[in-house]
C-alpha cells in the first residue's frame, strides 16, 4: 500500500559508451496501470534495471522522497520496489505456498503439506486471492499454466508488499484469456500501489492502460493516455513509417486496427 509516487527524472544509461537509455522522464502513481512501450532495444527493460538497481543509471528515481538510484539491488527491493522478469524466476519443485513462503521471508517443510493447515497467512491468502491462485496452493509451481506461474511472481511480490511492481512483458505467451484476467488482476493490484508494466502487446495495452510512455531509441517519443499516445503523428511515425519494417510489422496495432490496416496498405 502506498501514496507515494515513482518519479523518474532525466534517466541515462550508457553500456561502454552506447546510450541505451538518454534522458527519460516518467511518473507513476497508484490507482492507475501505467505502461512503458517500444519497439525491441528502445530500452524499457534497461529503465526497469535502473530503477531497481541491475544496472547503473545517472538522473533520478525518487520513491516519494527516496531516492533509489545508486542503492544496491537488496536496499532497493526492502524499500518496496519489486520486479518480475521476462522469464518467470519461480521455484519449480516447490508448492505455490512453499514459493510464497520463501517470498514472504519464511521457511515451510515439506510435511506441513501433510498436515491440515489451520490456515494460511492473512498476507499469503490475500495474495493468492489477488492473483487467483487460491485453488493451486499445494500445486508444484512446475506444472502451473504459464500464465499461472506469472501470477505466482506477482502474487510473491505482494507478500513481500511491494509498494511498486515493475513487471516485464507480464502477458508474453499467455493465452487471451489468460491475458484478460491479467488486466482485470492489475488493475484491482494497481488501487493500492504503483504498477509499471512493460509491454510489446498492444492490444493489451490499448485495453487496460491508463497512461503510456512510449521509449524509442533510448528517449521518450511520447506520453500520455492511450488516445493521446495513439494520436501522435511522432508515435504513428515510428511505428508504421521510417522506422524498419520489423518494428512496423511488430508495433502497427499500437494504432487502432482500422486505421494500421488502412496506413499498411497504404505503404
Ligand atoms: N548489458 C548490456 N550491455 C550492452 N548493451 C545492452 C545491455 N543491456 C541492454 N543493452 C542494449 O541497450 C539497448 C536497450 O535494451 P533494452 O533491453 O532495454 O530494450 P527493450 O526496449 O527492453 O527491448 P526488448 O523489447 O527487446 O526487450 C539495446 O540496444 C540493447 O542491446
Amino acid at each position: 500500500m502506498t501514496d507515494a509516487s515513482l518519479v523518474v527524472t532525466d534517466l541515462q544509461v550508457e553500456f561502454s559508451g552506447f546510450v541505451a537509455v538518454g534522458g527519460v522522464s516518467f511518473d507513476a502513481h497508484p490507482g492507475e496501470v501505467r505502461f512503458l512501450i517500444g519497439p525491441n532495444g528502445a530500452g524499457k527493460t534497461t529503465c526497469i534495471d535502473a530503477v531497481t538497481g541491475l544496472t547503473r543509471g545517472t538522473g533520478s528515481a525518487r520513491l516519494g522522497d527516496t531516492e533509489l538510484l545508486g542503492r544496491p539491488v537488496h536496499k532497493i527491493v526492502r524499500l518496496g520496489v519489486g520486479r518480475t522478469f521476462q522469464t518467470a524466476s519461480v521455484f519449480d519443485e516447490l508448492t505455490v505456498l512453499q514459493n510464497l513462503d520463501i517470498a514472504a521471508g519464511r521457511h515451510r517443510p515439506w510435511v506441513s503439506l501433510l498436515r491440515a493447515r489451520r490456515g494460511v497467512d492473512p498476507s499469503i491468502e490475500h495474495a493468492l486471492e489477488e492473483t487467483g491462485l487460491t485453488g493451486e496452493l499445494a500445486t508444484p509451481a512446475g506444472i502451473l499454466s504459464h500464465g499461472q506461474k506469472q501470477w505466482l511472481e506477482i502474487a510473491m511480490l505482494l507478500v513481500q508488499d511491494a509498494k511498486v511492481l515493475l513487471l516485464d512483458e507480464p502477458v508474453a505467451g499467455m493465452s487471451q484469456d489468460e491475458r484478460t484476467a491479467t488486466g482485470e488482476r492489475l488493475q484491482r493490484i494497481a488501487a493500492k500501489r504503483i504498477v509499471l508494466v512493460v509491454e510489446h502487446d498492444m492490444d493489451f495495452m490499448r485495453r487496460f492502460a491508463t497512461r503510456v510512455t512510449v521509449l524509442h531509441q533510448g528517449q521518450v517519443l511520447s506520453q500520455g493516455t492511450v488516445a493521446e499516445v495513439q494520436a501522435d503523428p511522432k508515435v504513428q511515425e515510428v511505428y508504421l513509417g521510417t522506422a524498419g519494417a520489423a518494428t512496423t510489422a511488430a508495433m502497427a496495432v499500437v494504432l487502432e486496427p482500422s486505421a494500421a490496416t488502412q496506413t499498411l496498405k497504404e505503404q
